[in-house]
């Protein structure tokens, strides 16, 4: 049996523009070398990562009698660039199949995914492939190619990669609204990074506006600037989780103890004692709301969700793991600040806004801000002190996201809290309506994804 082909989508506008260059001198030579065959695919438009995913599915499918093979394709761009290629070749239907392994080639700006499977601090891993080559790469390429080794080694399986489901949902129909809102549907939004509201989905809104402006990453600092003192005002329901990897039954909603270093049931939300359903309740406002279910950080040194790993046995205390799938909530809810609540309402977000800097810039710090609790003069925040936790961190199944203000804003304001944010694309979550989001593991469907690392 021949070797299968694998396919590189190759994004050449992703991160400096350097994938084309590093997959020409880098890659191509590796794949020759172990006599590997290949197909290269160019993207030549936002998106085009998609279609180029359904092509080579529709391609293999009818050479192929065995339709259920997996497919490998090597992803040279950002974690955009897969993002694209997850939507173009999921099909929610049921129907279609598609088994996936990917390896990822970090040419973005954040590759969020890839740095989450190795951090710049972690040792760097060996591989028998390379050491089985007559010129190994150069120090400044080697870091990017652990995803490509691990597959040529294939001395272990490649992380199966949970894809989360946001459906933007229009108001429940009411007797009042059924008559004026018969055409509204709602549209289901993929993500396998991450999925936020607020400061994190209000930055990439804004720093759009000010690329033309300011084309260099400053416009991200400039938005973050316009954007920390805003309160958005919502309220979100965590679910329990309802499935396990091995099927063994569900979990509740957990919420991390930094004094017990380990997940607890929730202390700062409000159990729904009407319903049945188990979930919890956290009212607003909100200043960071960011869910995640792959990735520890946004960038190589940003570890937001310090608990999320998408290895399945990672045995320290924070990655102390059960079989479960979760999605991993951060959460910052300005009126928990004594510095804020005991302000009037005019001040509140010029002091917040130092608060959002001081504690998320904490999270360059290997991710410590999950450490921070109101110190008891309310000036300042304390490690590990005997206050309240800063930062609200959860862990569930799903959740609902519920935009409590839907009024017109003027330009330049944002869109406030119905605006979310799925792997750096923005969208709308209808007027009156919510987002639902749910976990989709990747045994689930008729297609799945996984990750060579
Ligand atoms: N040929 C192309 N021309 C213009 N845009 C493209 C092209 N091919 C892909 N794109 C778009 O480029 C965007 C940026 O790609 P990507 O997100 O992978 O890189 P990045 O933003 O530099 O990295 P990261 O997402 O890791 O920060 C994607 O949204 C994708 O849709």
């Amino acid at each position: 049996m021949g070797k299968e082909t694998v396919h590189l989508i190759v994004n050449p506008v992703a991160g400096h523009g350097k994938a084309p260059e590093v997959v020409a001198s880098h890659v191509i030579p590796i794949l020759d070398h172990f006599s590997i065959p290949y197909k290269q695919h160019i993207t030549t438009a936002p998106r085009d990562a998609g279609h180029i995913g359904q092509s080579i599915s529709k391609h293999h499918h009818a050479a192929s009698s065995e339709s259920g093979d997996k497919i490998t394709v090597i992803i040279a761009g950002g974690d955009g660039t897969t993002h694209d290629f997850i939507e173009g070749v999921l099909d929610l239907t049921g129907k279609g199949q598609g088994q996936w392994e990917i390896v990822i080639l970090p040419l973005g700006t954040a590759n969020a995914l890839y740095s989450s499977l190795f951090p710049p601090s972690a040792p760097s891993p060996t591989y028998n492939s390379l050491k089985s080559l007559s010129h190994p790469p150069p120090d400044d390429i080697l870091p990017k190619l652990y995803s490509l080794f691990a597959y040529l080694d294939k001395s272990s399986s490649p992380l199966s990669l949970p894809i989360t489901l946001t459906s933007l949902l229009p108001p429940e129909a009411t007797p009042a609204n059924q008559e004026t809102d018969p055409c509204s549907s709602t549209i289901v939004v993929p993500s396998h990074v991450v999925l936020s509201t607020s400061l994190h989905a209000s930055i990439l809104q804004i720093s759009e506006t000010l690329r033309s402006a300011h084309p260099g990453p400053e416009r991200f600092r400039l938005a973050a600037q316009q954007s920390a003192s805003k309160f958005f005002d919502a309220k979100a329901k965590l679910f329990p989780t309802m499935t396990t990897i091995d099927g063994s039954g569900g979990g509740e909603v957990e919420q991390w103890d930094l004094r017990k270093g380990k997940f607890v049931k929730p202390f700062t939300t409000t159990t729904l004692h009407t319903e049945k359903d188990g979930g919890h309740i956290l009212d607003g406002p909100f200043a960071y709301f960011l869910s995640t279910s792959t990735v520890d950080r946004l960038e190589p040194t940003f570890v937001i969700s310090p608990p999320t790993s998408l290895h399945p046995d990672t045995s320290t205390d924070i990655h102390a793991q059960s079989k479960q799938r979760w999605i991993y909530l951060t959460v910052l809810r300005p009126l928990r600040d004594p510095a804020v609540s005991s302000s009037s309402p005019e001040e509140r977000g010029e002091i917040w806004s130092k608060r959002a800097f001081e504690v998320l810039g904490q999270a360059y710090q290997q991710g410590s801000h999950i450490n921070l609790t109101y110190s008891t003069n309310a000036t300042a925040t304390e490690v590990k002190g005997e206050g309240e936790v800063v930062v609200e961190l959860f862990r569930c199944g799903s959740f609902e996201w519920i935009p409590l203000d839907n009024q017109q804003r003027q330009e330049g304001e944002g869109d406030g809290s119905r605006l979310v944010c799925a792997d750096g694309a923005l969208h709308l979550i209808p007027s009156g309506g919510r987002a639902k989001v749910d976990l989709r593991d990747p045994t689930e469907g008729g297609w799945s994804f996984a990750i060579w690392a």
